[in-house]
């Protein structure tokens, strides 16, 4: 072991996180390190974000083949979706927002230490030969695919998001275990490219929805495009020819299983038992969200890590924050962003502020559209999925939305808006909904809970009634 190095601030873990620290931090101090194990270029870049998205983008291409004819245009039946092709370009583009990544820890030098980090007291840290002490200490070290310990004896036969994007082509036969976001991007990704998928969850609604009629609409939507079992507990089996998996009410022999049944944050061998701070069952301990700091050390816990909001952007604010924290002298409290989530299925499902299942139903007033007759998703064959907003019934104040639509990442952006400037249903009507937009969508469902509440004048235009007339609605 070398003699111990001091400095200001150690960062572990040069993932989103960790990097919105350390361009915090670079702006204070140059006195810090960066730890980091394993591959750099991060999760969402390297494995997530945006593999998935390019996957799910090749398989939206393919798939819009389905709907060619009925735009009155023909021959959409002899494409070909050629899987190595698609999984090179996903590579490729994977590799592009990677080298992207890496720039940002390029000139770091000796500061940039590639370890294992463990804590060995409230100031200490391990990694590999190093022994650095730092007044302060941001971790950040992500979360990893969960994979059933019975399920590991299937080898290369299950895959997570880690492996996906390295398969040089696909089986014939998939099933995905979790039917969370990752499960259904990818496992309509792979029923569009042309693989058949059997898709399972041990919960009874698919991508964490908690309004029951969302869930609804959205599994049925899915299930038109592969086979869904929800309440299912999965059992897989050597069989001749694959993998068998066997559930209550079932069994289905497939090639590869992809696990998708969650993450698990990296706290293991991470030494936060070091730290003399209560830690849960889990291994967790107390992280204030405004703060980003474990109890009242001086230690940060940032990103998926502290297992508070798994998404990138709040990664982000975390690695910010906890950087922002770890360079100064009294404690920052920063508030946080109205929640905002986008699962990138086709329609996409989206969540923004409160969720149905947060609400009490008897303070609320519920306004809802179905885009099944919507003029703007009828032109675009797009028309179907349902939107629900959610108001307080004592003001009209919007609260939330949940919704399986077509573009719902734009409007649950609009809306995440509107929730954060604590706007009523009155003042979004007052808005201009320009004709044919998907927003329209947006004002039927705004309107009805306008209804409810008493008139704010004479005339908030927009708000006035339906004209009546599909195409213009
Ligand atoms: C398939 C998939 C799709 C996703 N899609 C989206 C999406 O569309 N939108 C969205 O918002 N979010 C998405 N996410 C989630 C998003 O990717 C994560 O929330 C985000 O990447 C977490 O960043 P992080 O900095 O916490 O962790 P990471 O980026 O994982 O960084 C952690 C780093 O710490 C290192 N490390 C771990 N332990 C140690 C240690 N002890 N010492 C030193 N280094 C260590 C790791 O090797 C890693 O480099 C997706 C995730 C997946 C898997
Ligand atoms: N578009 C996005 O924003 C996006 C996309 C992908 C991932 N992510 C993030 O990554 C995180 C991890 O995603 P995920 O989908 O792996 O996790 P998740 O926690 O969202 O979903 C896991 C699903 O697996 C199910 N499950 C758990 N154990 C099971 C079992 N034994 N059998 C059957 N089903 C089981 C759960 O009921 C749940 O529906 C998410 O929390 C999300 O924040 C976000």
């Amino acid at each position: 072991m070398s003699n111990i190095e001091r400095v200001d601030v150690a960062i572990v873990g040069a993932g989103t996180a960790g990097l919105a620290a350390l361009r915090e931090i670079r702006k204070r101090t140059d006195d810090f390190v960066l730890i980091n194990a394993g591959s750099y270029g991060t999760t969402c870049a390297r494995v997530g974000c945006m593999p998935s998205k390019a996957l799910i983008a090749a398989a939206n291409a393919f798939h819009a083949r389905t709907r060619l004819d009925e735009f009155g245009i023909r021959g959409g039946e002899a494409l070909v979706a050629d899987i190595p092709a698609v999984l090179h370009r996903v590579r490729v583009l994977r590799d592009h927002f990677v080298s992207g990544v890496l720039k940002a820890t390029e000139d770091l030098g000796s500061r940039n230490i590639a370890a294992h980090a463990r804590l060995d007291g409230p100031n200490r840290l391990i990694a590999g030969e190093h022994v650095i002490e730092a007044k302060r200490i941001v971790l950040a070290p992500g979360s990893s695919p969960i994979v059933p310990e019975q399920w590991r004896a299937f080898g290369d036969r299950i895959i997570t998001s880690d492996t996906l994007f390295e398969q040089k082509d696909l089986p014939r036969r998939i099933g995905v275990v979790g039917l969370g976001a990752i499960g259904v991007e990818i496992a309509q990704a792979l029923a569009r490219l042309g693989i058949e998928v059997y898709g399972f969850d041990g919960a009874d609604r698919i991508a964490g929805v908690s309004d029951e009629r969302i869930a609804q609409v959205a599994q049925d939507l899915l299930a038109q495009e592969f086979a869904i079992h929800l309440g299912a507990q999965v059992e897989l089996a050597e069989a001749d020819d694959g993998i068998e998996m066997r559930w209550d009410g079932g069994n289905v022999v497939v090639d590869k299983v992809i696990a998708s049944v969650g993450r698990r944050p990296n706290l293991k061998g991470l030494g936060l038992d070091t730290l003399g701070v209560p830690l849960d069952d889990k291994g967790m301990p107390e992280v204030d969200s405004n703060t980003m700091r474990i109890g009242d050390t001086t230690i940060f816990l940032a990103g998926d890590a502290n297992g508070q909001r798994p998404l990138l952007h709040e990664g982000a604010d975390d690695g910010h924050i906890a950087g922002l924290n770890a360079t100064s002298e009294n404690p920052i409290h920063l508030s946080r962003r109205i929640p905002l989530s986008v699962v990138f299925s086709d329609p996409q499902i989206a969540s923004v502020g409160q969720r149905a299942g947060e609400l009490n139903p008897r303070t609320i007033l519920t306004g809802e559209v179905s885009f099944a007759r919507q003029g703007r998703a009828r032109t675009m064959q797009e028309n179907y999925g349902l939107l629900r907003l959610y108001a307080a019934r004592e003001n009209g104040r919007l609260l939330g939305a949940e919704m399986v639509a077509p573009a719902a990442e734009h409007m649950g952006h609009l809306l995440a808006l509107a929730i954060g400037q604590k706007l009523t249903v009155h003042d979004l009507l007052r808005m201009p909904f320009y004709h044919p937009t998907l927003e329209e969508g947006l004002r039927t469902a705004l309107r009805m809970i306008a209804r409810e509440l008493p008139p704010c004048s004479i005339s908030d235009l927009a708000g006035c009634g339906p004209i009546g007339v599909e195409a213009l609605e």
